[in-house]
C-alpha cells in the first residue's frame, strides 16, 4: 500500500518544509484543496521542482470544466488530478482526455457521494485510475462519524481505491487490511510536532 501525505497549508512556503520533511517517508505528495485555492497553479509547480521523483497529486477537486482543469494541473506538473464523483460522467471524461494526453491519471474523489461502491465502478469504467474512499474534514466533525464505511465501500467497490478521511497510526493498518492501493493522511502528519517523525511512524505500522 502507498502513503499519500495530503499538505492542507496555505502557502506553498509551507507546503515547501512539509514535503522536505516527509518525503523520505511518502510515495505520494498532495496539494490539499485550500492550498491550490490559496496559492493556485504555481504551487504545484514549486512541489514538483523539489521532489521530481514523488507522485504529484493535485486535489483539485473539480466538478465541471473537466479537460481545461486537469489540462491545466497536468500542465503545471501534477501527475494525477481530483475529479468529484459527484460529477457528471462528461466532466470525467474530460478530465481522463486531459490525462491521457498527458501520460498522467485521474483520481475520483466520492467525498459526499451517498452510494460510493456503485459510483466507484462507474467512473473506473469511464477511465478513472481509481477512486477515492473520502469524509472530508467537516464530516469527520460530524457527531457519529464513522471511518469504518469508508473500508466497507472500497472493499465492496471491487475497484482500486484510497482512503482518506483522518487516518492516523493506530487505523492505518486496517486501512491496508481493507485492500486499499493508498492510504491518505493529512492532519495526523502536518499536525504533528514533528512532521517527519509522524510520516516514517505511518510508514512503520504499515505491514
Ligand atoms: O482532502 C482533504 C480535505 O477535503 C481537505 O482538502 C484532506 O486532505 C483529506 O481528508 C486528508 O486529510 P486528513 O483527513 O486530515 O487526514
Amino acid at each position: 500500500m502507498q502513503l499519500q501525505f495530503a499538505m492542507d497549508t496555505l502557502t506553498t512556503a509551507a507546503a515547501l518544509e512539509l514535503a522536505a520533511a516527509a518525503a523520505p517517508h511518502v510515495d505520494i505528495l498532495e496539494l490539499g484543496t485550500p492550498l491550490i485555492k490559496s496559492e493556485g497553479l504555481s504551487a504545484i509547480t514549486a512541489i514538483k521542482k523539489a521532489h521530481p521523483d514523488k507522485v504529484v497529486f493535485a486535489d483539485l477537486k473539480t466538478m465541471d470544466a473537466g479537460e481545461l482543469e486537469a489540462e491545466i494541473a497536468f500542465a503545471a506538473g501534477a501527475d494525477l488530478v481530483t475529479v468529484l464523483g459527484s460529477a457528471g460522467d462528461s466532466t470525467i471524461v474530460g478530465a481522463v482526455k486531459a490525462a491521457k494526453k498527458h501520460g498522467k491519471g485521474v483520481v475520483v474523489d466520492l467525498i459526499g457521494v451517498a452510494d460510493k461502491p456503485t459510483r466507484a465502478k462507474e467512473v473506473v469504467a469511464l477511465g478513472a485510475e481509481f477512486v477515492e474512499m473520502h469524509a472530508g474534514l467537516d464530516e469527520q466533525a460530524e457527531e457519529g462519524f464513522t471511518f469504518s464505511t469508508l473500508l466497507d465501500d472500497g472493499r465492496s467497490s471491487g475497484v482500486p481505491f484510497s482512503v482518506a478521511g483522518g487516518i492516523n497510526s493506530s487505523t492505518i493498518a486496517s486501512v491496508q487490511h481493507s485492500g486499499a492501493r493508498v492510504a491518505v493522511a493529512g492532519g495526523a502528519i502536518y499536525g504533528a510536532p514533528d512532521v517527519g517523525a509522524a510520516a516514517a511512524a505511518l510508514r512503520a505500522a504499515i505491514v
